[in-house]
């Protein structure tokens, strides 16, 4: 298995040696792909010895426009956030879902209750017969593994604006779907039905989304990373929030549903249009130009030299071209380096990083939110009980998780070179049993034994905390141990394995789920 990155290393930008050489060689009249039909004279010119290869970048910072009011950077955090919002507004209205499933309430009248009788007792006297939180995580996080895959084919048939687009789109139209169905009587078994089918669908697009986005964004600053996952921290802040302000307005569940589902069709209609600007903004046209003039527009030949490669390679498994630019009328002479990486190769340097990555994810995705969904609060006080699973839940993972992932920008301990990164990450593994004795009503098998709310917070702050820098940790270290012309295949593995450690949390769930 190999791959190939290619990399514009230095450039001579001559433009008289490059102008004559189009006039005398009549060089445009060739075609773009005829790399050894140049003529000679013009291969000779340009073999020229490496040394006389001025290392002018062409990407110098002389012409790279400014981030004007960093625009940008909050298009590419708004983006992050929409990446994970239907994951988060789905998991984070599990007791509104849990409460339309009850079988006793069959027809689905729960529009004359209020928020707060969705008690415990309601939900749970169902059994949560449809074992909702468990497929609702799985059935997020299979499509994500499946279509991390499938963008590896799609990328190259589907253009990525289509894609993005196509998939934003498609996830607006599923959140209206779901804000419609709210205001729809029907049986829990077909309201199950429908749930399910739009959590698959929206999730896989949200996939195809999410793995376009990072593709676009190795086009910009390492900065522009960061800013997506940011927002994609901030999604689930964003969900708990919205769903707090829903449940304190004070309004039926109806209504209170309603306007938890609108806000992220509006987040996803923001989502589209920051998109759609990013295209009209000067910084990100020069770096988006970069990937299509290599494509076609503005390197509109290129040649090739045998004799530059035996001179200037070192190296076998590196491939060096003698690129002719013509940027924007502009003509330079550069040099191309184009290596092989090979996957194994890669994954041998970073099985520590993706194992610790994918045990990370299954714990934490194990119990949250399947397990953890379900503890209640063992106060008498009614309002506390109410907010209690938004707030010590929800809220407080994504704020926590959102601490630990910003650790990671201060500290990388225990480094690079540590071999015992997946044992440390199996640590949290206590956290499990933790949960599943905290106050859940329905305990086939265990029983409480952390009752008090104070036990489930201060595990809760620990849990999350440690998820988000089990996380961070690996996704930050495994550049490190690569190459720079393997740091692209390198997200791609740990894209995967990302997606995996959520998948088998995902079914892990099942099992715990079981054992309660
Ligand atoms: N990067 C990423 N993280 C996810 C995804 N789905 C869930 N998570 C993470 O899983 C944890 C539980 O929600 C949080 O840390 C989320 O950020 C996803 O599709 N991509």
């Amino acid at each position: 298995m190999a791959a190939t990155g290619g990399k514009l290393n230095s450039v001579r930008e001559d433009r008289t040696l490059t102008q004559n050489l189009l006039q005398t060689q009549g060089f445009w009249k060739y075609p773009r792909d005829s790399l050894f039909s140049a003529p000679d004279s013009l291969r000779r010119i340009i073999d020229l010895s490496p040394e006389s290869y001025s290392t002018i970048s062409r990407m110098s910072r002389k012409d790279e426009p400014n981030d004007k009011y960093h625009m940008v950077a909050v298009i590419f955090f708004i983006l992050g956030m929409g990446t994970l919002l239907p994951w988060n507004f789905f998991i984070t209205a599990i007791p509104y879902f849990q409460f339309r499933l009850n079988p006793e309430d069959p027809a689905g009248n729960y529009s004359d209750l209020h928020v707060n009788e969705t008690s415990a007792e309601n939900i749970h006297s169902s059994g949560d017969a449809f074992n909702f939180n468990n497929w609702l995580t799985l059935l997020a996080q299979l499509p994500l593994l499946l279509c991390t895959l499938l963008n590896s084919f799609l990328y190259q048939c589907i253009p990525e604006r289509v894609r993005i687009v196509g998939s934003m789109v498609s996830i607006l139209f599923l959140f209206i779907v779901t804000a419609v169905l709210v205001t729809i009587e029907m049986s829990a078994q077909s309201f199950f039905d429908i749930t399910m089918a739009t959590v698959w669908f929206i999730n896989a697009f949200c996939a195809i989304l999410q793995g376009s986005l990072f593709g676009l964004l190795a086009l910009f600053p390492q900065k522009y990373s960061s800013m997506l996952l940011s927002g994609q921290g901030m999604a689930g802040m964003f969900a708990a929030v919205a769903m707090l302000l829903s449940m304190s307005s004070g309004a039926d569940h109806r209504t209170t549903a309603l306007g938890y589902f609108i806000t992220p069709c509006v987040g996803t209609f923001i989502s589209i249009t920051c998109y759609l600007l990013l295209y009209r903004l000067e910084f990100a046209q020069f770096y988006l130009s970069k990937s299509n003039s290599q494509v076609s527009k503005n390197y509109e030949v290129e040649t090739n030299t045998e004799l530059l490669n035996k001179e200037i390679n070192g190296d076998p498994g590196t491939e060096k071209k003698a690129v002719l630019l013509l940027k924007d009328g502009e003509a330079c002479v550069a040099v191309e380096e184009k290596q092989h990486v090979s996957i194994c190769a890669v994954l041998k340097k970073i099985w520590i990083m993706a194992l610790t990555l994918v045990i990370g994810f299954t714990v934490t995705l194990s119990v949250f939110p399947a397990i953890t969904a379900n503890v209640r609060s063992n106060t008498e006080n009614e309002s506390w009980a109410k907010f209690f699973n938004p707030v010590c839940c929800f809220l407080l993972f994504n704020i926590m998780d959102w601490v630990g992932r910003s650790i990671t920008s201060y500290t990388l301990w225990p480094g690079p070179d540590c071999k015992y990164l997946p044992l440390l990450a199996c640590c949290r593994i206590i956290f499990i049993p933790l949960f599943m004795l905290c106050n859940i009503p329905n305990h086939n098998y265990l029983t409480v034994i952390f009752s008090n709310d104070a036990w489930f917070i201060i595990f809760m702050i620990l849990f999350s905390m440690s998820s988000g820098y089990c996380i961070s940790l690996p996704m930050c270290l495994a550049p490190k141990k690569v190459l720079p012309h393997e740091s692209e295949v390198t997200g791609a593995i740990m894209t995967f394995f990302l997606a995996l450690g959520l998948s088998l949390g995902a079914g892990l769930s099942f099992l715990l789920k079981a054992l309660l």
